[in-house]
């Protein structure tokens, strides 16, 4: 038995959920079918969650929604239209939309997450009447009902793994099951949405409480390559890799798959199939526990913006018994995650993801590194990204940080910080975000192209 994600490209038109459907007809394994939001169909156009979100911000702000609800209505109208579904379908969304627009509002994260919802929810009802039109047995099924529990804060919560059990049950359907993704409910019954891009971690959790042979995930390249295509020109395919160098590479830049669906599949031992719905027949990118692996160290390097860095220094620093714990306790106090912290004798940094900071937190952060920790320089830097060279064989490579740094100052980019991860699968490079492009370019032609790459 299959489990099948298609993502935001996969049915962003009536055309898209034709392929769809014909690649669900084709294999009679495919039983749970997740579907995200109608997403681009082109570079310049909207998402339906951007949409929503657009319009759950001026229902918040007490806005005319007029507008913004007839753009969400207005997409499914032309997508069921050329689907051949009558009106009745688009009435239906709209009241749905209706519905969630004057639902009660005790917490504006939760009803962002009940608009947002509308996206995923009214495509897998979509999706469904399409596929039970063309003779496909098929239903839409609620997270509610199937038991999906997903807690935490609103835009960001996470499946509590107790709900398998009930989950598993899926496998029983005869008909082919289609299960809007990217939220679930808590346990009190309040929606509640994973991160962006979460419809990938519903289905990595279908898969694994089903216990699928597959989780095969449908989105509009051929698979996982080893760069940003949208950076490297036709960039090498990664025909199989593990769920680790996977996780690495999704967390730091790799947006074809969200970095927290690898988990699920890992722990349940499901394969991972990354597939093209505009070229279904390719074999794409297949994940799994373990791989040989024969001459490549490096499988894929990854490139994100959006980084940080708070540097205290204070001499004898290296005297001073938990100096470190006291500085990552502040960043604690107000909830901020730190990604690396390279060290010095009387120095220290620590890489934060620049969402997680405001000017109001750096202003107390700084205050409370000078009076309490009595730093005598402490200042915050941004606009910082990473290049992360991923690869379960590295550590068995001599010579491969000589080579990226190498590569990096032939670029002309200056090498900020370096972290050489303790498990070895990853070495991270800082360099300032408008280095970016070109640090992973000549870093990419090192490792994969020939004329480049050398042998150690
Ligand atoms: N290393 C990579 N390999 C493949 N795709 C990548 C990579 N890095 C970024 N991407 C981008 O991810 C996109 C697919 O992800 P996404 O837009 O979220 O698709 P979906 O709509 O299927 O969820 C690709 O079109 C590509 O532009
Ligand atoms: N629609 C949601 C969830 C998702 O996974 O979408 P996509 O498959 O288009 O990345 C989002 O835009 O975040």
């Amino acid at each position: 038995m299959k489990v099948c994600k298609f993502g935001g490209t996969s049915v962003a038109s009536a055309e898209q959920i034709m392929k769809v459907a014909g690649i669900i007809s084709s294999d009679r394994t495919r039983r749970i079918v997740v579907v995200s939001a109608p997403g681009k169909r082109y570079p310049e156009d909207r998402k339906v969650t951007d949409m929503l979100i657009r319009l759950a911000d001026a229902a918040l702000d007490n806005k005319d929604t007029g507008p913004l609800l007839a753009e969400v209505v207005g997409r499914f109208r032309l997508i069921a239209e050329g689907l051949g579904l009558g009106g009745d379908f688009i009435s239906t969304v709209e009241e749905d939309l209706m519905a969630r627009l004057n639902a009660d509002r005790p917490h504006a994260g939760r009803f962002m997450d009940l608009m947002k919802a509308a996206g995923e929810d009214n495509n897998a009802r979509l999706v469904a009447a399409y596929l039970t039109q063309i003779g496909i047995e098929a239903v839409y099924m609620s997270p509610m009902e199937a038991g999906l529990i997903v807690e935490g804060p609103a835009g960001d919560g996470m499946a509590d793994p107790e709900c398998y059990a009930r989950l598993s049950k899926l496998k029983d359907e005869s008909r082919v099951i289609v299960f809007p993704g990217f939220f679930g409910y808590t346990k009190d019954g309040v929606l509640c949405t994973f991160g962006r891009g979460g419809s990938d971690i519903t289905g990595a959790i279908l898969a694994a409480s089903t216990g699928a042979d597959m989780y095969e995930n449908f989105t509009d390249v051929d698979g996982v390559f080893a760069a940003n295509p949208n950076v490297v020109n036709n960039p090498a395919l990664i025909g199989k890799m593990t769920y680790r160098e996977m996780r690495e590479l999704a967390y730091n830049g790799f947006t074809v798959l969200h970095d927290e669906s690898l988990m699920p599949a890992f722990t349940h031992s499901v394969p991972v199939n990354i597939k093209n719905t505009n070229n279904p027949a390719a074999p794409g990118t297949l994940i799994v526990k373990e791989r040989e692996c024969k001459t490549q160290p490096v499988i894929g390097i990854a490139a994100d913006s959006g980084f940080s860095t708070l540097y205290v220094d204070k001499y004898l620093m290296n005297r001073e018994m938990g100096f470190g714990r006291r500085l990552l306790g502040i960043l604690e106090d107000e909830q901020i995650s730190f990604e690396h912290t390279p060290t010095g004798i009387d120095n220290m940094s620590v890489i934060i993801r620049n969402k997680f900071l405001t000017p109001e937190k750096e202003e107390r952060i700084l205050r409370r590194c000078f009076e309490e920790l009595k730093v005598d320089d402490a200042h915050i830097n941004s606009d910082y990204s990473m290049i992360v060279l991923v690869g379960e064989t590295m550590r068995y490579s001599k010579g491969l940080a000589a080579r990226a740094a190498m590569a990096l100052a032939g670029s002309g980019t200056n090498i900020e910080m370096i972290n050489q991860g303790s498990s070895e699968v990853s070495i991270v490079f800082g360099v300032k975000k408008e280095d970016e492009k070109k640090a992973l370019r000549a870093v990419y032609n090192e490792f994969f192209v020939p004329a480049h790459a050398h042998t150690f």
